[in-house]
Parts: C-alpha cells; structure tokens; sequence
C-alpha cells in the first residue's frame, strides 16, 4: 500500500460505496482520500472540506458541482479519469482514477530538469493533454508543475477544480481577484479573461519550467508576478531551439498570438516526437524512483509531500520544485510566495506498485510474441504431419505443447525475477518500446519479489507445461497412437498453449505494445 497519511479519527471510514484507506493531500478545496470500491479497485476519493458559509472560498459548492460537471465529459488518457461522483451525498464526493507518481514539480526539484528526447516527450504529452481537454470543450485554468503528475505511461493531468466549459472561441471574463498560480498565468488572467489561450501560456510555463528548473517569469513576490508575466520577456534556458521558438510562441504575450494546443502537439511530431508510443515512455534516468515502482509497504516510510495539510484562510502548500509556495488565502486569491528556508519538499514516495493488486507478469510482449509464435508454428507442423498420416504428429503436439508452455512459464518466471529483484540494474523501456538497462538512482528501498500471483502463475504455467507435455507424449503413445484422437488432442494442447501464450503476451506490462497512432 502506497504511504499516504493516516486517516485522522474525525475522517470518515466508508463513502457511498467506498472503504476510505488513507489521506492522500488536501487542496484548497478538502481532502483527497485513497479509497477502495465493493470490488477491492483502488480509487482516489475527493471529499470538499466543509462546504458551509465557513468555507475559505467562496461558492466553493457550486464550484465543487461544476468541477464534477465538467471533469464527467472528459475522456482522455492523459487526464485522470473521472469514475463516479454525487454531489448530493452528505458529504458529497467525486472518486477519481488514483494515480501514483510523482508530480512534475516533485520531479524536477528531487531529479534534475528534463534535457532532450525526455523533454520533448513531456512537452509532446503535455500539449496533447492540454489539445484532449479543450477538444472537450474545456480549459483548464490551473495548469501548474503540481497538477501534471508523472507515472510510467507518460504524465496525467489532474485537478479540475478551476475548469470552465468554453466554445471554441469564447471567451470568460471572471469576476474577483484570478485564482491560479501566478507564475503560470498569461497575463489576460489578472485582468479577468479567460480562454485556451490560457492553458497554452501554461503549457509553455511548464515546458520552460521542466528544462530550467524554474518558471520562464521569476519574481521575487507574488505580487510582482503580473507585471513580470505581462510586460518581461520569458527567461528560457536549457531549450532546445526548435523547442524554444515553439515555448516562445506558446508565452506571446496577446493571447491571440499563441498556437492553438492542437498545433503544438502537431509541431512536435513533427520535432522527432514519434507518432506511434509505447506504453512506457522515457522518463529521465534519476526520475525513475520517484516515478514508480514496487516497494513493500513496509519500506515505504517516505515523508508525503503531496501537500501537507488542509488549508482554510491562510495555508501552505509547496509546489515541489517551483521555489514558490502557494497560498488561499480567506477570499480564494491564490498568491506565491518565496518558499521558506526550513521549508522540505518531502517526495511521496512513489516507488511503488499498486500494492495489493496482481504485479504484472509476463513476458513484455517480445518473450510472449515469441512462445506465441512457436506454439503456432509447432501447431502448424503438428496439424501438416497429422494430415499427412505421420504418426510423428502424434507426439509432435503433445510434446510441443508442453515445451512452449513450459518456456512461456520461464519466460515470465524471468520477468517476474526482473521486476523484483533489480540484479541486473533497473529498465526501463523507450520510445521504440526497448528494454535498456539504466542506473540504478540512490540509495533505493528493497523490492517485493514481484507479487505472490505472478510467481504464482509462472511456476503454474512451468508445472503445467511440463505435466501436459509429459501427460501427452504418454497418451499419444501408449493409448491413442496412431488413432485420429490423438492428433486431435495434439492440437488442441497445442491450441491451448498458443492461447496461455498470447494472454500472458497480453497480460505483461503494458510494456512494449505499441499504441495505434494517434
Ligand atoms: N486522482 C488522484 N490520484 C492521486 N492523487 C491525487 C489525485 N487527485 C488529487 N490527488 C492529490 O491530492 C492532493 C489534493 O488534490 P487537489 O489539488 O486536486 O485538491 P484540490 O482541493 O482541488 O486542490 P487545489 O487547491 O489545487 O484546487 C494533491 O496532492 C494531489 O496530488
């Protein structure tokens, strides 16, 4: 189980149909809770603080009722999905996809920032979240390092408290002081308007931010932010030049001079970001700890830093990494401030699986593309010897059978080993869908030996093979030989072991399968 806080004793035990497990963070508006449903599936369970006058912004219901309105249209895989909500319940709550990772602002503070193919890769997921979320119909409004969390997959944005459903070419005037982080705000948010245009300023703030280490319009106060976001050129270091001309268009200062998000993930394909991706992206060597993987619970004591504590009237949070603080304060104005010396941005410990859930096994796609394709091919040569009355074909199936399912097993014993283990350093596959060997990163907490059903299965699928290779070479010839049932029984070993092949294939790590182009 990941380490999150504790429940506190006035946290509610059960929602709706959700047993709630730990504290994740409080926001501005309460707590996000990890919880469990009726069927065992981790979700992330958001509950607004007290939703009464007392609440330290305003409107924070109806903003709470919008923000659940408008995230329950959005279908993107690099948005947290949305599962389930009822705003009427009391409390009323909204349970989210729980996603474990490291947000970007963790990752660049604790790894160092984001250099070539890694850069262009987030810049690329990040302009086609920003792209997915207005073909919704939607802005976001609050795009920041801490609402971009990095996991295996490529990053997921979340937080869709601030989101506004907007027409194409509309655009909002907002009433009241701007809420947002300032540092990431295109200059037309003091003043009220919001449009796309916004989350492309954004975009570009956490672009600039992720190569540099800090945002493209550093102020030593919150309250010079507008004035350095609205009249100061962006400082944009460490981008590469075809990156940076596409940063620089994204921060123009009249929002109407900025590229359309859509444009900018098409500008970057055409940088060299490949158009079809694996499931597992490149991520920095360093940032891979803070990223995921398995660790037990138990080795898991990391201090929590997805935000320390609710906030009402004046609280802080640390934005990992943007040397700034926010801050709500009682009338939902939200201001930066330097962060303070003492100040710790502990990661969250994200080194972990889903703990609890089945590790994936398997062969990654290669080894299990292989058992596939030798449990087809010893298929076909069994079914042609069959046909042509050789008695070989009797033996030929049931042998082969268990000789592919007992290389299948291995194939994810091994697997299994690799996940576990890290004898051989840790891997991480890029954007062809390779498996490389990266350094192992500091000092690391011990690994699980891969989760009791994948070794489960492996060892079943070995023991099995081997029994049914052994089961069926004595059939073949001591009772059947010759007779048309045992080729038939051949085959159909065969064909068993071609489908364990190809659902082991199917069931690995996501890993190296892949995605259609988008
Ligand atoms: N789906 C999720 N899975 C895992 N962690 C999450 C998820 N959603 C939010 N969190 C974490 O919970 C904490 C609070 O979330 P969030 O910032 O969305 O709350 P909020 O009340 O809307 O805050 P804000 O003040 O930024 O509007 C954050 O640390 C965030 O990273």
């Amino acid at each position: 189980m990941a380490q999150h806080d504790p429940l506190r004793e006035d946290d509610p035990r059960q929602i709706g149909p959700y047993t709630l497990l730990e504290r994740i963070g409080a926001g501005g508006m309460g707590v996000v809770y990890l919880a469990r449903d009726s069927v065992g599936r981790r979700v992330a369970l958001k509950i607004p603080g007290s939703l009464g006058r007392d609440h330290p912004i305003p409107q924070a219901y109806e903003r709470f009722v919008a923000e659940v309105a408008t995230h329950r249209t959005l279908t993107s895989e690099r948005v947290v999905r949305f599962l389930d909500a009822d705003v009427t319940g009391r409390p009323p709550w909204v349970a989210l996809e729980y996603v474990q990772g490291a947000n970007l602002g963790q990752v660049v503070a604790q790894a160092g920032v984001f250099r070539d193919r890694f850069l262009l890769a987030l810049a690329a997921e990040l302009a086609e979240a920003v792209a997915d979320i207005h073909a919704h119909g939607i802005v976001h409004r609050d795009l920041h390092p801490a609402n971009v969390i990095c996991l295996p997959n490529g990053i997921k944005v979340i937080d869709f408290g601030l989101a506004r459903v907007q027409a194409d070419d509309e655009s909002l005037t907002t009433q009241g002081p701007p809420i947002g982080v300032p540092a990431f705000m295109a200059p037309e948010r003091f003043t009220g308007v919001v449009t796309r245009a916004c989350d492309v300023f954004a975009w570009g703030c956490c672009v600039a931010y992720a190569a540099a280490g800090t945002p493209p319009f550093p102020t030593a106060t919150p309250h010079d932010a507008y004035a350095a976001v609205a009249d100061s050129p962006p400082v944009l270091t460490n981008l590469p030049g075809d990156l940076a001309d596409l940063v620089g268009w994204a921060l123009a200062k009249r929002p109407a001079d900025r590229p359309t998000a859509s444009r900018l993930a098409a500008e970057l394909q055409e940088l060299g970001v490949p158009v079809t991706r694996p499931a597992v992206r490149p991520w920095p060597a360093q940032a891979l700890p803070l990223i995921s993987r398995a660790v037990p619970a138990t080795a898991t004591r990391a201090a929590d830093d997805w935000i320390s504590g609710p906030r009402g009237g004046i609280a802080y949070s640390g934005i990992g990494g943007l040397g700034i603080e926010e801050s709500r304060t009682g009338d939902s104005d939200l201001v930066t401030t330097p962060s303070s010396p003492g100040h710790s941005n502990h990661l969250n410990h994200p080194n972990h699986l889903n703990h609890g859930e089945p590790a994936p096994i398997g062969p990654r796609g290669a080894g299990g593309m292989l058992g596939a394709v030798i449990g087809a091919a010893l298929c076909l040569l069994g079914l042609a010897l069959a046909a042509g009355g050789y008695p070989a074909g009797d033996v030929t199936g049931p042998g082969g059978a268990g000789l592919v399912a007992a290389a299948v097993g291995v194939l994810a014993f091994v697997r299994t080993g690799d996940r576990s283990g890290d004898r051989s350093g840790d891997r991480t596959g890029d954007r062809t869908g390779r498996v490389t060997p990266v350094a192992p990163v500091g000092a690391q907490a011990p690994r699980p030996p891969g989760g009791i059903t994948a070794w489960f299965v492996s060892v079943t699928v070995i023991a099995g093979g081997v029994a049914g290779g052994v089961l069926g070479l004595f059939l073949a010839r001591e009772l059947w030989a010759g007779s048309p049932r045992a080729a038939a029984a051949s085959e159909l070993a065969l064909a068993c072991c071609f489908a364990a092949a190809f659902a082991l294939y199917l069931r690995g790590p996501a890993a190296a399968r892949p995605e259609p182009t988008r």
